[in-house]
Formats: structure tokens, sequence, C-alpha cells
């Protein structure tokens, strides 16, 4: 019998590989752009870069002073430094979100490619995000919190604080009350260490760099469900629903409340009334309107994921740029003291008025610009074809731009690496449009849903600390010749920074 031998086998996907490449590197519509040729040919190139030398951002800015404003940066994809260009080309209503980008996440509310299926899902969640919701927390959850992050580190007083592990704590009771309306005390547990090593999410941006450059292993994420386990949103899943042979969520230890069934959470979650007033109505409609359980659950799994990492590394740069710059706390601190202390005492987190500071809200502004994560870009494809200066591009070629280097742009925010607050509060033309132009929150019609609660916790957590406290490095040297990494916002396992320091309370108990 004839038998085919094993040298053809090979040769077959071979060729096909090498055609592929070819056809890639030479003969795609895109092959007239600028960028390097193992990027025109393989999503490899990225993964290189993330994973390996770990300096993608670097890469990108070098792509960008060598070609200049558009460069191919995979086999479909082109990056952007023209800004301007990228913010009106973001305004189109008909933009798809590249699912290959957003990976696992492509039937999820950030992830969904399709606008239509994501403005059908927007409406669903959006009651979550509502003026309303936010403002029943804010006066209890969010305060109730607050309360216990100042107790917590006025016992601290003099000691040197890992506040990387207590602002995990806090970030992560908030955004589990705020989204799933259970209490998990996480910033009540003795061991606060234990919390932040069992709960963060270290590489999550590796697992998404594999998914999106290696398709085999996305395929076998998306055959084999049960793999979501080893993802960064894992643990969030088995808070809401642990598997029936893990009641409770393996580290219950950390529960503060021992009376909280977790792992009953979906159940009530479910068999609240949709009568009832407060959060955990608007989840039980929810529950009604996305019948799938999983769907539920991982919807409310990525809004906690999002929210806490993105709040920790904004909170962590606002205390590093604070400590550093003494004057900008004394301006706080003269806002904080026009506030009638009489109403909360020094609880003055609680008092609406400490949300509309013009000098704090700039801090925040400014902070919120300098923590954009440098890993995260905004690719987008439309079905008809796009000019740009000299170029007409192919419909549905991923175009992209880097929130981080539009956050940098120096000819809208001169000494872009400077933390100036008071670039937010001039009132000339070219501050009108660097607000305008400002994307830390995303662009067009997938912007972040979670802004305004973002918006009140920044706020009413820097009135707590800057009023309370006196803040310290306990070891700025040291800090320094680390490069500070405790900067680094959804860091690799082993590259993670912590920032340590010391709270002196500035006023008797
Ligand atoms: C300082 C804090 C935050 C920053 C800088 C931030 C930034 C962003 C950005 C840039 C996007 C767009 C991502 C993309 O298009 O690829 C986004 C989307 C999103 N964010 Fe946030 N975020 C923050 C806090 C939060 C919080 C606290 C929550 C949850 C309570 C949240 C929930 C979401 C959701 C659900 C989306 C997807 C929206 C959609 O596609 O319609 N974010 N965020």
């Amino acid at each position: 019998m004839y038998s085919v031998p094993w040298v053809a086998l090979l040769a077959v996907p071979f060729f096909l590989l090498t055609a592929k490449y070819i056809y890639r590197l030479l003969l795609s519509p895109l092959s007239c752009f600028p960028g390097p040729r193992f990027a025109a040919c393989s999503k490899l190139f990225e993964a290189y870069h993330v994973l390996i030398k770990n300096d993608w951002l670097d890469m990108l800015e070098a792509l960008h002073h060598e070609h200049g404003s558009v460069v191919r940066i995979g086999p479909n994809e082109l990056h952007f430094s023209d800004h301007q260009f990228c913010l009106q080309h973001h305004k189109r209503p008909d933009l798809y979100k590249c699912d290959n980008y957003y990976g696992i996440l492509s039937y999820l509310l950030g992830g969904f490619a399709d606008p239509a299926h994501h403005k059908t899902r927007k409406a669903i969640l959006q009651p979550l995000f509502s003026g309303r919701t936010l403002a029943d927390f804010s006066d209890s959850g969010m305060s109730a919190h607050l309360d216990t992050l100042v107790d917590r580190l006025s016992e601290s007083s003099h000691a040197v604080v890992n506040t990387t592990h207590n602002l995990w704590a806090f970030t992560t009771d908030v955004m589990m009350s705020y989204v799933l309306g259970i209490e998990t005390g996480y910033l009540k547990s003795q061991d606060l260490k234990a919390v932040h090593d069992s709960t963060r999410a270290f590489s999550a941006i590796d697992l998404a760099t594999v998914l999106r450059s290696m398709p085999p292993i996305k395929m076998v994420f998306d055959c084999v469900p049960s793999l979501r386990c080893f993802s960064p949103l894992g643990w969030i899943d088995q808070v809401i629903a642990p598997s029936p042979s893990e009641p409770g969520l393996a580290n219950s230890w950390t529960i503060a409340n021992p009376n909280q069934k977790i792992s009953n959470n979906l159940k009530l979650i479910k068999s609240n009334s949709v009568h009832e007033k407060g959060q955990k109505s608007v989840l039980a409609m929810l529950s009604q309107q996305l019948p799938e359980e999983h769907v539920l659950i991982h919807e409310l799994a990525q809004a906690v994921f999002i929210g806490n990492e993105s709040l920790l590394s904004n909170l962590t740069v606002l205390l590093h740029h604070l400590i550093k710059n003494p004057d900008c706390i004394r301006r706080i601190r003269a806002e904080l003291d026009e506030i009638d202390v009489g109403l909360y005492g020094h609880r003055i987190w609680r008092d609406p008025k400490v949300i509309r500071l013009k000098y704090l809200d700039a801090v925040c502004r400014e902070s919120t610009r300098m923590s954009a994560p440098g890993w995260h870009r905004q690719p987008r494809q439309v079905s008809t074809l796009v000019e740009h200066g000299q170029y007409t591009i192919p419909p549905m070629t991923s175009l992209s731009f880097t929130l981080k280097l539009l956050e940098h742009d120096p000819t809208l925010y001169p000494e872009p690496l400077k933390f100036k607050p008071e670039r937010w509060l001039e009132t000339n033309p070219d501050s009108a449009a660097m607000k305008r132009s400002s994307v830390t929150f995303g662009t067009g019609t997938r912007t972040c849903l979670g802004q305004f609660i973002a918006h009140q916790v920044l706020r009413r957590t820097v009135a707590a600390l800057v009023y309370n406290f006196s803040m310290t490095f306990s070891d700025e040297l040291s800090d320094e010749m680390g490069g500070y990494t405790y900067l680094n916002a959804y860091p690799k396992k082993s590259h993670e920074g912590y920032l340590k320091l010391h709270f002196t309370p500035r006023f008797s108990p």
C-alpha cells in the first residue's frame, strides 16, 4: 500500500505557513505600512516584547520615533500616535472592538466586539452604575470602608505600613460591596499579606497576551470553560458562586463576619425582590435579565477585577506624588479646612462637599492621567475604508492607540512626566483642548462605566488620608533605587512592588 512519506506530511504545514507569512509580509494591503517585519508576520512579535523582553511601551515609542505616526504592529493591526485622528475616529458609533485583543472576555460588556451587542448588554448593566446606586453606596458602604481604613492606619501609627496590602484589601472590599452587595471584610483581616497574595491577579497581562498572540491556546480556553479558574477572574467567580465541593471559598478565613454565607451569595442575589430599594434589587434585576448564570457571574467578576486593580494603581500613584509634593498636601488641607467639620468631625470624607473641591479634583485627575496603564491599547475595526493622510486603510483593519502615550503627549500636557495638578485648573484654550482630549476612562461609546464610582473613591480616600495623617515614605532611597516598582499596574508575578509608608495621626483619638 502506498504510504505518504513523513517529509511530505511536514512539508504541507510548512508550505502553508510560509505562504501565509509571505502574503502578510509582501502581498497584504498593509504591507505598504512601516514597521518591523516580524510584527507584519506574526502576533508573536507582541508576545516576545511583552512576555520576554518586557519592553512593550518603550518599543512602541521607539517605533513611532523611527517610522512616524503610523506603524504596523501586527499582521492586521496599525498603531497610531496621531492622537487627534484617534480621538476623531473613536467617535464613530460603528466601531468594533477587536475580539482577538479582548480574548476570553469577548462575550462580556467590556469585550463585546459588535457595537449592537454591546449596546444591548450595556442597557442591562447600566443600573449597576447609575447615580442612584452610587449615591446609596457612597452614603453607607463606601464611608464605612473608609472608617475601617482610617481606624486601621491609626492603630499602625509609627509602624511601617505596607500600604499596597492595605489599599488592596480596601479596594477589594469596596468593589465587592459595590458590585455584589457583600461584605468581604478583607481590611479587617489580621493577615493582609495573605489576603493580597491569595486574591490579587498577578501576570493578568501576560495571560491576555498569550491568549491574543497564540490562537491555539485561546481555542483551548474557549473549549474548556473550567480553565477560567486559572484566569485572574477565577477567585472572584468563586466568591460569587463557589463550586459545591468548595462551599464558602477556600480562604473563608478572610471573611470578617462569620455569619456571612458567601457560598449562598448568588442565591441571595437571585432571590432578592426587584421591588426592594438599593444594590441588592439591582443585582436581582440583573439576574433576571441575564438568566445564564455563568454570564451573570462573569460580568460581575469582570467589573470587580477591572475596578480593584485600577483603583489600587491610581491610589498608589496619588499617594506617591502627594508625599513627594508637600505643597499639594497643604493645598488639599486648606480646602478641607473650609468645610464645616461640625457635621462629621474627622470623618470628613462623609461630607458630600468633598467631591466638589476644585484642587482635590485637579490632584485626582492628574494622578489618573499619570496612572494610565502602558500595556493597554484601544484596537478598533470598521467595516468601511478609512482615509488617513496619504493612506487608504482597508476595512476591518485593527486601528489602535495607547492611552498612556496620549496621556503623556507633550503637546497636550507640557512636562508630561511631572505631577502638575494645576494644569487642570487653568482656563485658557490650551487647557480646554487638554480636557477635551483626556482619555483616561476610554473613548467613544466604550468609555468606563465605573468612572463615577472611581471618581468618588479617589476623592474621598485622599480626603480621609490627607486630613487625618501625616504620611512619609519608610525608605525612600531604596524605593528610588528599586525604580519605584510599586507604581507598576497589573504587575507580573515577582515584578510587583510595595508602597511602604508611615502614617502618623494628626489628631488625638
Ligand atoms: C481609576 C480607575 C479606572 C480607570 C482609569 C478605568 C479605565 C477604563 C478604561 C480606559 C476603559 C475602556 C477600556 C477599553 O475600551 O478597552 C474602562 C472600561 C470599563 N471600566 Fe473602568 N476604569 C476605572 C475604574 C473602574 C471601576 C471602579 C469599575 C467598576 C466598578 C470599572 C468598570 C469598567 C467597565 C464595566 C468597563 C467596560 C465598559 C464598556 O465597555 O462599556 N472601571 N475603564
